[in-house]
């Protein structure tokens, strides 16, 4: 049998001897002389798997925590798999990959690291030309023709975090089963010592690139539509303001007013205490920031990104809050984009994912749109034939799918401001176009129940004991089919999720109801995503519509956080 002491540190030596890494190597020498076997443990029973959006984890040493010698294999083994494709295919040039990084801890290191490998794996490569968001990273895969794109990023995650989004060719990121491709020639990594890694013959892209990404964004907008609209907006430490901010003005929006203290990159986040517009708080000095603002001129929107620019969270004036401002949901957002893109003639398939809301089905079959539905997460959405519009209820919006293929936290801002500036003008608001929406296809309410463990066999012991004991009544309302999304089906390849459909109740008001329950697979989060639909007869009848939505949310995630123990 095996020690289950030893073991680990038998690996944990292993990786020392080959780690490049100063810093790290220290780290983990003192965790072996220490003998923490429980530390040690949690580093290498295991590697960083390919997740919702590309590998993430805690930076530090070992094979579960983000670091360079994880980085050097997960470049390896995708320059590996890119050399392969290519002695399949008929181009002679060996193909190019683009690098991009935010400004986290490491990511520099980590993203030069990954030009190094490339080159060295006798690809071309091309570093961005600093700390940019995502989306002009997976800009530069499509307008650079490259085979394949990295970003290193942990997004919204803690300042401890750092993460790998890795993109093919058309630019979106990959799915299986690429991934497990992938993954497996990263195994197949020998030695690092045998890993090639040049001190230069990558290049380093210029301001062209982001010239060309800027001008690519005011596309999204109607020439001659109103600008008037005055936005606070907040990177939340991130890299988005500076590309934001140059957006904005170069489509003749007034100069966004920048949260002082959150504007510029910083990796320690500083005022936050998680850099995730969706968590409580995070908008604090954004919504100070606007009733300040105010003061002198009336402000219209608060916009966040998150810190790699790919989401945007957007906030209205809302007199009943105590702040002043409501954050309106990912999925209120997605359903005003889509509405303002159908006014726009959209043409092609909107998308969004089983755990958004279903509103946007509605909008696009109405507007005669083609309409389909996804798994959680980008990688997904990207992929859908012909897409015009899809958006996913985290915040994220691609609303120019042939220029960024993924999710766009800028074009989704201009997007959000052209249409709260035509509103405007005809003296109405984002939040009467949501009642506007409401009337027309139902109250699509929806909410989650989102629980952040420490300890991730606490995901799966919820998850066993959904499967093994289903709810049959949720919010009193029965359960009409439990799902196992585990299980595939024609339309949705196997993801570890439960899915329920709730009938209605008229007495209640309610015509359907769905939750879906899944580990999350960025953080250590179970989420579960509810939505209600409830008809509404007219205007007058929105706000008791809205009431009783809100009791049956709150029976639903206390109902579900009973059935999953958690
Ligand atoms: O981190 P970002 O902004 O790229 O966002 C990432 O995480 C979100 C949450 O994923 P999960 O629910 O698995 O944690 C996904 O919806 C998104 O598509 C993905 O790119
Ligand atoms: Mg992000």
């Amino acid at each position: 049998m095996q020690d289950v002491v030893s073991e680990p540190i038998g690996r944990a030596r292993a990786w020392l001897d080959e780690d490049p890494d100063p810093e790290t190597r220290e780290e983990l020498a003192k965790l072996i002389e220490a003998g923490d076997g429980e530390e040690l443990s949690a580093r290498f029973s295991g590697t960083l798997q390919f997740g919702t959006a590309g590998l993430r984890g805690e930076l530090g040493a070992g094979p579960m925590r983000m670091n360079l010698a994880v980085v050097i294999r997960a470049a390896a083994g995708l320059a590996a798999y890119l050399r392969e494709r290519e002695q399949h295919g008929t181009d002679s040039a060996p193909g190019l990959v683009v690098v991009g990084y935010d400004a986290r801890y490491k990511s520099y290191d980590f993203a030069r690291e990954t030009a190094s490998v490339m080159t060295g794996a006798g690809l071309r490569a091309a570093l961005l030309p600093g700390p940019l968001p995502t989306p002009v990273l997976a800009f530069a895969i499509r307008e650079l023709g490259a085979v394949a794109g990295v970003m290193v990023t942990a997004s919204h995650n803690p300042p401890r975090d750092n993460g790998y989004k890795v993109y093919l060719g058309g630019g979106s990121q990959i799915v299986p089963p690429a991934d497990a491709q992938i993954a497996a020639r990263i195994d197949a990594v020998g030695p690092l010592a045998g890993v090639p890694r040049p001190a230069s013959g990558w290049d380093v892209l210029d301001g062209d690139l982001l010239d060309g990404y800027l001008a690519r964004t005011g596309a999204v907008l109607t020439e001659g539509s109103p600008r008037g609209v005055r936005v606070v907006h907040t990177a939340l430490h991130g890299v988005g303001s500076a590309t934001l901010d140059a957006a904005f003005r170069r489509a003749g929006f007034p100069a966004p007013v920048q949260v002082a203290g959150q504007a510029e990159p910083d990796p320690d986040f500083p005022t936050v205490a998680f850099p995730n517009p969706e968590e409580p708080g995070a908008m604090d000095l954004a919504f100070a920031t606007a009733r300040e603002a105010s003061a002198s001129e009336p402000v219209d929107l608060v916009i966040a990104n998150d810190p790699d620019a790919d989401r945007c969270a957007v906030a209205v004036p809302d007199a009943t809050s105590a702040e002043g401002w409501r954050m309106l949901r990912g999925d209120e957002v997605g359903a005003l984009l889509a509405t303002h893109l159908v006014h726009k003639r959209a043409r092609g398939t909107f998308a969004s994912t089983i755990v958004s809301s279903s509103l946007v089905s509605r909008i696009a079959r109405a507007a005669g749109l083609p309409y389909e539905e996804t798994l959680t997460g980008f990688k997904w959405l990207a992929r859908v034939e012909n897409l015009r519009y899809g958006y996913e209820e985290a915040l994220g919006y691609c609303v120019d799918p042939d220029g960024v293929r993924d999710k766009d936290g800028v074009t989704a801002a201009l997007l959000v401001a052209e249409l709260a500036a035509e509103l405007k003008q005809a003296d109405r608001s984002l939040t009467d176009l949501l009642d506007d929406l409401a009337v027309k296809h139902g109250l699509h309410a929806t909410d989650q129940l989102s629980v952040r463990v420490e300890d991730l066999s606490l995901i799966s012991a919820a998850m066993r004991r959904l499967r093994s004991d289903p709810p049959k009544v949720l919010a009193g309302l029965s359960v009409l089919a439990a799902e196992d999304l585990a299980e595939g089906s024609e339309s949705l390849p196997p993801t570890d999720g439960l899915r329920y459909r709730l009938a209605g109740d008229p007495e209640a008001g309610v015509e359907q109801a769905r939750v879906v329950v899944r580990p999350s697979g960025t953080e250590p989060k179970l989420k579960c995503y509810l939505e209600a639909v409830l008809p509404v007869r007219d205007q007058a009848a929105l706000a008791g519509a809205r009431s009783r939505a809100a009791t049956v949310l709150a029976a639903l995630k206390a109902d579900l956080a009973a059935a999953a123990g958690v």
